[in-house]
């Protein structure tokens, strides 16, 4: 299988900090991977490295044989839904995504297709002649959602993406995401939401202190370190990132 994303020694410092240490990463694309971590440990940091928004300390990575630092190359592969997605307060949501839109040079008319195919599906119907600083965390999210696929980039970089979605909502996007990777894009899907990650990932990767410290199908994560048969890749993850300092020194020898 093609490689999408791929990442060499990728490495991240800020002054004495190392958030993300010489990771690779070689994903196929078509598939959706599961990016997983404690807090502050450099999922975020390899995602904007990733999306061309933050240089490398050193390292190197390419998306669909653009690298990274090439934002020009770049920018027509990838899509991204930051954790705290940037939108226009004073627009409808129909206005945001033209204006979007229309700097990637879409027609207005797919535009609006997109949007109301996608909007019928996450159920934003209600909310689309509002402004969007009148729209609640959901709403927000979910046109936020729609602007990081409207140019149906090769891979999809996801953060959080189902924050603030009720169920029903929560749901249909896990479904748009399998869709999406069973249709040749790749996802890139970092989320502390576990059960999401084992429904949809492929593969999941455990970053630890910046270092890639497991990889595997979830299935395989939760074989690996399962203590006993009903165990889930939340275990997994817990054992797999066990830090506890006072277990640690009570455990010293
Ligand atoms: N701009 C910055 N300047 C200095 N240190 C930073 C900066 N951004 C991140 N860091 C540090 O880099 C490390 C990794 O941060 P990062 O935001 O990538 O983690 P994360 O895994 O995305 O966390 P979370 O799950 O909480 O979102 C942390 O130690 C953080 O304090």
């Amino acid at each position: 299988m093609n490689d999408i994303i791929t990442t060499a020694s990728l490495t991240k410092r800020y002054g004495q900090i190392t958030a993300v240490d010489t990771l690779n990463l070689s994903i196929p694309a078509g598939t959706v991977y599961g990016f997983l971590g404690p807090n502050g440990t450099g999922k975020t940091t390899t995602m904007r490295m990733l999306t061309g928004l933050l240089e490398p300390t050193s390292g190197e990575a390419s998306i669909a044989g653009a690298s990274i630092t090439d934002r020009d190359a770049l920018r027509p592969h990838i899509g991204y839904l930051p954790e705290e997605p940037p939108l226009y307060e004073e627009t409808t949501a129909y206005q945001q995504l033209e204006y979007i839109g229309g700097l990637r040079d879409i027609p207005t008319e797919r535009i609006h297709n997109y949007a109301d195919v996608l909007f019928d599906a996450l159920d934003l119907e209600a909310g689309r002649s509002q402004r969007i600083s009148e729209y609640s965390k959901g709403m927000r999210q979910k046109v936020a959602y729609v602007q990081t696929i409207l140019h149906d980039p090769d891979v999809v970089f996801l953060d959080e993406p189902t924050s603030g979605l009720d169920p029903r909502a929560a749901k249909t996007l896990r479904e748009m995401i399998r869709g999406l990777a069973d249709d040749g894009t790749t996802v890139f899907l970092s989320t502390h939401i576990l059960p999401v990650v084992e429904e949809v990932a492929d593969t999941v990767g455990i970053l630890y202190d910046g270092n890639l410290v497991e990889e595997g199908t979830p299935a395989e994560l939760t074989d690996r370190t399962s203590q006993h048969s009903d165990s889930t890749l939340e275990d997994a993850f817990l054992e797999l990132t066990d830090t506890d300092p006072v277990k640690e020194v009570l455990t010293h020898d």
